[in-house]
């Protein structure tokens, strides 16, 4: 199984190209709605953060208000931090378990959109990794648009994720999302014939059929060695 780690920094347009991956059949394990699903009312990652950071969280509803609790970590690091810590193995948990029914599936190219690939260090689970890098000014412009958030909200985002330049020296593949959409779709074709090469031995081998032949051949040679002595 290939599993592809996409990443880029917030606005920089991972769900755009998640949209992408997925209008050509390749499946997409989205970390922001496993991180949304942890959080639902009554779950343990609920349970957890209504305990670290109180009631006041809360919606009437009981639910998490995710605005508040945004701009409680979004402007205090180590706030941040601790979210970071409470919901991290849930959201590994999750992130597992949808991968886990992909390969039952027999999906054999996968893509995990995880903004945090590599502060969470999840990068070294995925091959190749593919970052979007956008220039900082249109990151900011773009997020302020689409989340009608002001100036300083935006920025304290933005500076709450490692710089899109260092994510851009650790990438197997970059995609620069400065420019149109239809450059970002031209860049798109030449990224999906990329990730879409025929598989290593090794990606074979951790499939799905990978394992079954590897568990078929081996049966099949502890028969023919117990026939043979
Ligand atoms: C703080 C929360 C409630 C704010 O919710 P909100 O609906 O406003 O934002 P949303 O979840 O849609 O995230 C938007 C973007 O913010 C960025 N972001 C989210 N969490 C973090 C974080 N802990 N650190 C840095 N950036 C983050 C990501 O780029 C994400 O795509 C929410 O982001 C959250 O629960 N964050 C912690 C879980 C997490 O780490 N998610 C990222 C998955 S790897
Ligand atoms: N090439 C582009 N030209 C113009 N607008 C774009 C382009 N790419 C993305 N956008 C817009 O920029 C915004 C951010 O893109 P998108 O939501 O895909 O980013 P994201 O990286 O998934 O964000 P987040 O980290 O918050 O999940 C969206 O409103 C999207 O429509």
């Amino acid at each position: 199984m290939r599993i592809v780690g996409l990443t880029g920094g917030i606005a920089s347009g991972k769900s755009t190209v998640s949209n992408l991956f997925k209008a050509h059949g390749i499946p997409v394990v989205d970390a922001d709605v496993v991180a949304r699903n942890i959080l639902m009312e009554g779950t343990g990652g609920w349970k957890k953060v209504v305990a670290a950071f109180g009631e006041d969280i809360l919606l009437d509803n009981g639910e998490v208000d995710r605005a508040k609790l945004g701009q409680i970590v979004f402007s205090d690091l180590e706030k941040r931090q601790l979210l970071n810590r409470l919901l991290a193995p849930f959201i590994s948990h999750g992130m597992l378990m949808e991968v886990l029914k992909l390969w039952i599936k027999g999906c054999s190219i996968i893509v995990l959109d995880v903004p945090l690939l590599f502060e969470a260090k999840i990068d070294k689970w995925t091959k190749p990794i593919v970052v979007i890098w956008v220039d900082p000014e249109t990151q900011l412009q773009r997020l302020m648009t689409r989340d009608g958030s002001m100036e300083e909200e935006a920025k304290s985002r933005i500076n709450a994720q490692m710089s899109l330049d260092l994510k851009r020296s650790k990438a197997d593949i970059v995609i620069d999302n400065t420019s149109s959409l239809e450059a970002l779709h031209e860049q798109f074709q030449e990224v999906l014939t990329q990730i879409t090469k025929p598989l290593t031995w090794t990606e074979f081998l951790l499939s799905r059929n990978g394992a079954f032949l590897a568990l078929f051949s081996t049966l099949v040679s502890v028969a023919i060695f117990k026939k043979s002595s």
